[in-house]
């Protein structure tokens, strides 16, 4: 299995934002984690990206146990996370972000970048490349020297995406990548997800628009309360009674919350 996670648990004092939770990632699906506010899907990437430390269980990456590894050593293995549009530096050009945000998250060599050694000119040079590439692949070469301030919301999500590639990953986590943009321009980041696994990539999201998952992924998981209620293809989804009932708000009798098609 390419992501296996099994019994993840994660608890803030009273409160268990994860519980036991298991899931299976294939290689080149599209996996998405849905459920309703607050149901533990961006604390489930914060523990698997190495964000924050599970209270318990654990997480294989292509066969490796990654269990509370640092976030630089996860990516270093091969997965990365896009983080929300309100992490990139507002004032530096798209290019910068991209550059920046890769070796801020994935490499230790703060000194080095500070202080211009001539490693860090050659390593520059490297990452320069990258950084054009990636950019390339989400279709933003034209906006390279654009200040981030001054490009729209949709523009921010592909830099986010941009962020995340330039550390070569095979598994990419995708927090809530269609948030706060219009339908037309939904299809289009969701036409880009569909092109980084047609380029061999994994992909796990998070997202609530609805018509977007249905029609893209292979797999969903179902989070509530912290908890896995349903796992299956869109189809199964669509149909599951727990899944129904979670998002009409009616709550749900404990013993339905582990079910799983
Ligand atoms: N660092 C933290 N300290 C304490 N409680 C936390 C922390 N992070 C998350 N929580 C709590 O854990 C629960 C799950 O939160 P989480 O953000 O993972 O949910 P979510 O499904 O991503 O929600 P949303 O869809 O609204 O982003 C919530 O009750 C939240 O308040």
């Amino acid at each position: 299995m390419f992501l296996k996670v099994e019994q993840l648990t994660k608890r803030f004092g009273g409160l268990t934002a994860n519980h036991n939770n298991d899931l299976e990632v294939h290689k080149g699906h599209i996996h998405a984690i849905i459920g309703p506010n607050g149901a533990g899907k961006t604390t489930f990437f914060n523990l698997i990206s190495g964000f924050q430390p599970p209270t318990s269980g654990t997480i294989t990456f292509k066969g490796t146990d990654i269990t509370g590894m640092p976030p630089n050593k996860i990516a270093e293995r091969g997965i990365a996370r896009t983080f929300q549009t309100t992490h990139l530096f507002e004032k530096a050009t798209v290019l910068d972000n991209v550059m920046i945000g890769n070796r801020l998250r994935t490499q230790s060599g703060f000194w080095d970048a500070i202080f211009r050694t001539r490693r860090e000119r050659r390593e520059e040079k490297e990452s320069l490349n990258k950084a054009y590439k990636v950019l390339e692949f989400v279709g933003l070469p034209h906006l390279a020297d654009e200040p981030i301030a001054g490009i729209t919301q949709e523009q921010k999500k592909r830099v986010a995406f941009a962020l995340a590639l330039a550390t070569e990953p095979e598994l990419v986590l995708l927090d809530e990548p269609a948030a706060g943009v219009n339908s037309g321009e939904t299809d289009g980041l969701a036409a880009l997800i569909k092109k980084m696994t047609k380029r061999g990539l994994t992909v796990c999201l998070i997202e609530h628009k609805m018509a977007m998952i249905m029609s893209l992924a292979d797999r969903i998981t179902v989070l509530n309360q912290g908890e896995r209620i349903a796992e299956g293809t869109p189809k199964e989804i669509q149909n599951h009674p727990a899944v129904i009932e979670a998002y009409l708000g009616g709550g749900q009798p404990e013993s339905s919350r582990t079910e799983t098609v």
